[in-house]
């Protein structure tokens, strides 16, 4: 009987545990047998073992009460589920209805709004529809009326005449519109022509502004030039009055080397040679040394200066007396601006030469001393540049002498050179120029120079930067006289080389004066290398307690007008080479 009871358990059991889990949604089938393992298991335990019948139907009984407890908690939860659900059910069917409700509500708008815009559209539609119709009527009023006048008009004759009318101005249309074509197309004409008269004009100013200035730039030359004639013709005068014993002998010596020059003229197309007398003692005469105690160096110094020294060529155009050749016009004359008068500098500046001609002939000296202009590299024949490029502003007509020499010159084959520059030396007088040019290109240094009349002209060889670079180097006299000819000289160069004593302070501040006067001859910038020359006279000079433009002043005012600088000395050579060097750089 009790084993009945479980065994009705344990199938209640198994019916709620297949109820739950159709409930919970199982699906998969469990292989649960428990009613027929109880039943086995209790018969087991009644044949083996019966005195734990009781304790087992104990357990059965406590698990039926258990399952019994859990069923009605399963079906409590059942019906708690199951109401959620019906709850579920009627939110969703609430809001499925609020849903509903609004879609209708919105429906119901967008049908207002759509309406209100249909019938909005509507009138519109009505009101263009009115306003036509009311434009047509007034068309259709108008057309009326026209027809009504067109039947009152319709005159044959009037028609007729108006239609003569309209074709006469047809006519006369066509006819203006041919005449406003051909005024256009003459008008055109007329300023094709215009234009081109207009650019003929320009040109030809154009070409009278180049004329003139070409005009301008000859006057310029031929006023430096009569200047020159000027200053060299009162030397010369000075020369005459001053030196009657000089002249007498001067024109013996010439009057000699005139009848040498008609012999070496007599063979057609002749050239100085090595042979011709002015050569005598194997000697060429470009490179001998001066020798005032001669009288025939005269005539030798006469020859060189011609070739290389442009007042010299001048005067000989100019003079071409027999006086004027020994007349060269050079002196030395000098008004340095350490020296008050021309006098007073001419004493302080004595010359062994000048010595020679006091002594043997009691004239002034300085007045007649030659400036050593003749350079062993200008003149020799592989240095036919030298005198080749060498060119005045005019044509020059020469004496015999000069021209047979040029002509001996011009024979030879110029050097090819890749790069020339015309260098011009500027400054005051006695700051050392000369001795720059002599240092620079023979490397010699000469206590006592003389002044520099007119322009000095020397050629350096140099390789700047690898590359070989012939300098013409125009040395100018510093003297205030020969100011016009150097800035003449302004105007060509490619450089200027403006020296400065840095012994003498008035040379310094000079130094403006000389860079205005070269901005003003050159139209373009030309590159300046301010030197201070006499640099080693700097410490002696101090130590007697007077005073020198130090190397910062030289600097400042370098700086000042954006020009190279650096400081020489000629006489010990430092520098002299760098400078150029820079300078052609
Ligand atoms: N101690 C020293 N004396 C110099 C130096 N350079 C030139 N002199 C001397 O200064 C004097 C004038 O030199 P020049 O070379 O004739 O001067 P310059 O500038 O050519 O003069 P002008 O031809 O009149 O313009 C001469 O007595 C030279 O010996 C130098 O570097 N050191």
């Amino acid at each position: 009987q009790f084993s009945l009871e479980v065994q009705n358990a344990v199938t209640a059991f198994c019916l709620l545990y297949c109820h739950m889990r159709s409930a919970v949604g199982w699906t998969r089938a469990v292989c649960f047998k428990p009613k027929k393992q109880v039943s086995v298991l209790y018969q087991n335990i009644h044949i083996v073992e019966p005195r734990l019948i009781q304790p087992y139907e104990h357990v059965i009984k406590n698990f039926i009460r258990e399952i019994k407890l859990q069923s009605t908690e399963m079906e409590t939860l059942a019906i708690a589920v199951k109401r959620a659900q019906d709850k579920a059910a009627v939110q969703l069917s609430e809001l499925e209805e609020e849903m509903e409700q609004r879609i209708q509500a919105a429906e119901h708008k967008a049908k207002k709004e759509e309406k209100r815009k249909a019938e909005e559209a509507l009138n519109e539609l009505r009101r263009q529809y009115d306003t036509e119709v009311g434009d047509l009527q007034v068309t259709i009023k108008k057309l009326k009326m026209l027809e009504e006048q067109s039947r009152n008009v319709n005159h044959r004759q009037d028609v007729v005449e108006l239609k003569k009318r309209i074709h006469d101005m047809l006519l006369e249309n066509q006819k203006l519109k041919k005449d406003l074509i051909e005024a256009q197309t003459n008008i055109a004409f007329l300023q094709s022509e215009l234009d081109s008269l207009k650019t003929e004009y320009a040109d030809q100013t154009l070409n009278t502004e180049r004329d003139l200035e070409i005009i301008r730039e000859y006057t310029e030359d031929r006023d430096n030039l009569e200047r020159q004639i000027e200053i060299l013709q009162s030397a010369n005068r000075k020369l005459h009055d001053s030196n009657d014993g000089l002249r007498s002998a001067l024109e013996n010596s010439f009057s000699k080397y005139n009848r040498s020059l008609r012999l070496a003229n007599t063979s057609p197309g002749s050239t100085i040679s090595r042979s011709s007398p002015k050569f005598n003692g194997g000697q060429s005469p470009l490179n001998s040394r001066y020798d005032r105690s001669s009288p025939s160096c005269v005539d030798e110094d006469y020859d060189s200066l011609a070739l290389c020294d442009p007042m010299q060529r001048i005067n000989c155009e100019v003079d071409s007396l027999p006086e004027s050749c020994f007349d060269s016009g050079l002196s030395t004359l000098r008004d340095s601006n350490e020296y008050d008068s021309e006098v007073e500098y001419r004493q302080q500046r004595i010359f062994p030469r000048s010595q020679c001609m006091q002594e043997s002939f009691g004239g002034d000296a300085s007045d007649t001393d030659v400036p050593e202009i003749r350079d062993e590299d200008a003149y020799s024949p592989d240095n036919s540049n030298a005198v080749l490029d060498w060119k005045t502003s005019r044509p020059v007509s020469r004496s015999s002498s000069v021209v047979s020499t040029r002509r001996y010159i011009s024979a030879l084959t110029p050097q090819v050179t890749k790069k020339a520059y015309k260098i011009v030396l500027a400054g005051d007088a006695a700051v050392g120029k000369s001795s720059f040019l002599m240092r620079l290109c023979k490397n010699e240094f000469r206590g006592n120079t003389s002044a520099t009349l007119g322009v000095d002209f020397q050629m350096k060889r140099l390789i700047v930067d690898g590359e070989p670079t012939v300098l013409q180097l125009w040395d100018t006299a510093g003297q205030e006289r020969f100011r016009s000819i150097a800035k003449s000289y302004f105007r060509r160069a490619d450089g200027v080389l403006l020296l400065y004593d840095v012994t003498c302070e008035k040379s310094f501040l000079n130094v403006r004066e000389w860079v205005d006067m070269i901005e003003d001859a050159t139209h373009e910038n030309i590159p300046i290398m301010m030197v201070g020359n006499k640099a080693d006279l700097r410490q002696t000079v101090t130590e007697q307690g007077q005073k020198c433009v130090s190397v910062n002043y030289g600097e400042k005012l370098a700086m000042t007008y954006n020009a190279l600088f650096c400081e020489t000395s000629a006489k010990d050579g430092s520098n002299v080479v760098e400078a150029a060097l820079h300078l052609a750089r």
